[in-house]
């Protein structure tokens, strides 16, 4: 799929938990290449359209924001564990974008395909530049599809929800497995329509294979590609 035309880019993509900004923010480092999680402009978007209360199934308001939405993502202002700090409409919602009622309302959001086509071409906009590592759920399928190389990162359900809930812990948060289990299942089933693994994927479990791992074999991948 790729040629000497492609942007240089690689996808990651996967379910929730997966592990996917961890690699993300650390093959982009190891290449010195731009970091951008997808992720975070559903968080955000779900984030705002929260605060000002509007209806979640309402597509053309949800379109109308994801439009307008001012999204900031700079390096971290504070050393609290953050990958970055985002600002919303010049707001830190660093935090409130992993809070439990964006977590529970965010897949309901990103799943009007108004929402979806801008929320696209914005991320292709960027993929576009180059020199960009590019998280998601459809970066490899559908926004980046020419992307130099896709890689799509899976993990048990079980192994997900305990990371998850360890990482709340470490930030002094009560975590319970089971009802976080239950959590990313719901998510992974509302996500399935927009989850894509590209045929040309590099697939990589990480169940038992570290971040550091990852990126090597990764690196490799585009070492042997040429
Ligand atoms: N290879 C790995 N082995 C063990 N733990 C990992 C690995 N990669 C990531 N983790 C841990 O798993 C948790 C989830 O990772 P991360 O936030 O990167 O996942 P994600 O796919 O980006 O999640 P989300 O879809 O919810 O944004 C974190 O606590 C992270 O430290
Ligand atoms: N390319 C993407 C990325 C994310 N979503 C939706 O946002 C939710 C939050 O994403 P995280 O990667 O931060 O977990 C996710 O559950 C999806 O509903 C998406 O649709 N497409």
């Amino acid at each position: 799929m790729t040629s000497p035309n492609s942007p240089d880019t690689i996808t990651i993509d996967g379910p929730a938990g997966a592990g996917k900004s961890t690699l993300g923010a650390l093959l982009a480092q190891r290449l010195g290449y731009l970091y951008f999680d997808t992720g975070i402009m559903y968080r955000a978007l779900t984030w705002a359209a929260l605060r000002r209360q509007l209806d979640l199934s309402d597509a053309d308001a949800l379109a109308g924001l994801a439009q307008d939405l001012a999204i900031d993502i700079a390096p971290p202002t504070q050393d609290d564990g953050r990958q970055f700090t985002v600002l919303i409409d010049n707001t830190d919602a660093t935090w409130e974008l992993r809070s439990a009622s964006v977590e529970k309302s965010v897949s309901q959001v990103a799943r009007h395909p108004a929402v979806r086509t801008i929320m696209r071409a914005r991320q292709r906009a960027i993929g576009m530049r180059g020199q960009v590592v590019m998280v998601g759920r459809d970066i490899g399928t559908i926004v980046l599809p020419e992307a130099r190389l896709k890689v799509y990162l899976e993990a048990s359900l079980h192994a997900r929800a305990a990371r998850r809930a360890a990482e709340l812990q470490a930030r002094g948060l009560a975590a319970d497995t089971g009802a976080i289990e239950a959590d990313v299942a719901r998510r992974d089933a509302l996500d399935q329509h927009v989850m894509g693994r590209s045929p040309d994927a590099l697939v990589l479990n990480n169940d038992d294979l570290s971040p550091e791992a990852e990126v090597d074999a990764i690196v490799a991948q585009l070492r042997a590609q040429g």
